[in-house]
């Protein structure tokens, strides 16, 4: 079986394509995966990590509206369509696969004008660009929400399957004790993990800021505060400046990016994360309370629409962008934390919506798909 996967930009695409290709090889015999992406995404880094063969195409994403940049972008991507062609044609794929992000919309349509079999997996409620232009080529669509559905109704009904979000299968297997170790987290506290997606977010870690304030030197409560690459030193730069020595807080430890974040999920009592659809997927699929902050821009406020799903099932809180401030997360902190009751209530609805078995499915659906 050979497969080619496509997915990019951001952590929320990339670790999909990771995890169905993971599980696609340990279904099918003799796999052979190759990911396309491109040189500036997140994927570039984390693919050839993973340990998969990864080749790149150029491609720009669309603006969403009228502009002299997505007439120089069409052009681009006429030319990324035929250097897809390419890798296609010299890779001969049984079935090719994305995962969203612009890279895989050339790297689709060439399969699918090549006639080779294809399937997408959109993670979130409110569908990306590239999927919804995708849907009219693509052979099958695995939806993370069912209420994604609703934006591919022009769509053939048997096109359409509602897998839920594949999860590393880490995610599941990580024990907490590996996790405290590994992290250096003290046992016998309770354990906030920060996380403001795979590229961190600048008003979490600005509320952040108040939080170590407040909590540094806690007996009881530790936060491990995953700030993203770009904010790292000036995280640790304005806490030496506030008086915090983070080294001898005791109870606060800041990471640039996990690579081992199923370690995290696995020790974590309360999670505050942004609200990518994978990210909350992990949440649910461990079932770990959280307070979400999801992300103002991103596309059609598809992040909010995520939150408000698990919101809804008494799984998360949600606290908007706009109304966040130190003192507005240190209450909600302090009112989870101290509250075993309700904790442990969300625990249990958040797992209810957890999907587990979503990677399996989707990548049952895709080798499904090889020709005869
Ligand atoms: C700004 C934006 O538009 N973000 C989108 C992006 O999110 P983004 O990539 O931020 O978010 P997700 O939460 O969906 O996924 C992040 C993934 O990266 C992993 N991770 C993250 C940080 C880290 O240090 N280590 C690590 O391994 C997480 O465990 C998870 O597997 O794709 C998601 C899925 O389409 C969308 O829902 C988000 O709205």
């Amino acid at each position: 079986m050979r497969i080619i996967i496509s997915g990019g930009g951001t952590g929320g695409h990339i670790y999909p394509a990771v995890t169905i290709a993971r599980e696609a090889a340990k279904l099918a015999d003799n796999c052979e995966i190759l990911f396309v992406g491109t040189k500036h995404g997140l994927e570039a880094d984390i693919i050839p990590k993973e340990g998969f063969s990864f080749a790149t195409i150029e491609v720009r994403g669309l603006e969403r509206r009228l502009s002299w940049q997505n007439v120089r972008t069409l052009f681009t991507t006429v030319g990324s369509v035929w250097n897809s062609a390419q890798i296609i044609k010299n890779f001969r794929p049984d079935v090719v696969i994305g995962t969203g992000g612009y890279v895989c919309g050339p790297v689709l349509l060439a399969a699918s004008l090549l006639k080779i079999p294809t399937i997408i997996q959109e993670q979130n409620v409110i569908p990306g660009i590239t999927n919804k232009i995708l849907s009219r080529f693509v052979d099958k669509i695995a939806l993370g929400y069912q209420d994604a559905a609703v934006y591919f109704t022009k769509c053939r009904p048997e096109q359409i399957v509602v897998t839920g979000n594949p999860i590393r299968p880490e995610v599941m297997s990580a024990k907490r004790e590996e996790g405290l170790t590994e992290l250096g987290l003290a046992p016998d506290k309770l354990t906030v993990l920060v996380v403001g997606g795979s590229r961190g977010a600048r008003s979490i870690n600005k509320a952040m800021s108040g939080v170590y304030n407040y909590f540094s030197g806690n007996s009881q409560i530790q936060i491990l505060h995953v700030t993203g690459q770009s904010e790292y030193n000036s995280m640790v730069g304005n806490s030496k400046q506030s008086g915090i020595e983070l080294s001898s807080a005791g109870n606060i430890i800041i990471k640039p990016y996990l690579y081992n974040m199923p370690l995290a999920l696995a020790a974590a009592d309360l999670a505050i994360f942004r609200a990518g659809a994978v990210g909350l997927a992990e949440l649910t699929a461990r079932g770990i309370p959280a307070i979400l902050i999801p992300y103002p821009f991103a596309a059609e406020n598809h992040q909010e629409f995520n939150a408000r799903a698990l919101e809804k099932q008494g799984a998360a809180v949600v606290i908007i962008d706009k109304e966040l401030t130190d003192s507005k997360l240190i209450d909600t902190i302090k009112r989870l934390l101290g509250n075993p009751e309700v904790l442990s209530s969300m625990a249990k609805k958040s797992k209810e919506l957890g999907c587990p078995q979503a990677a399996e499915t989707i990548a049952r659906l895709a080798l499904s798909l090889k020709k005869p």
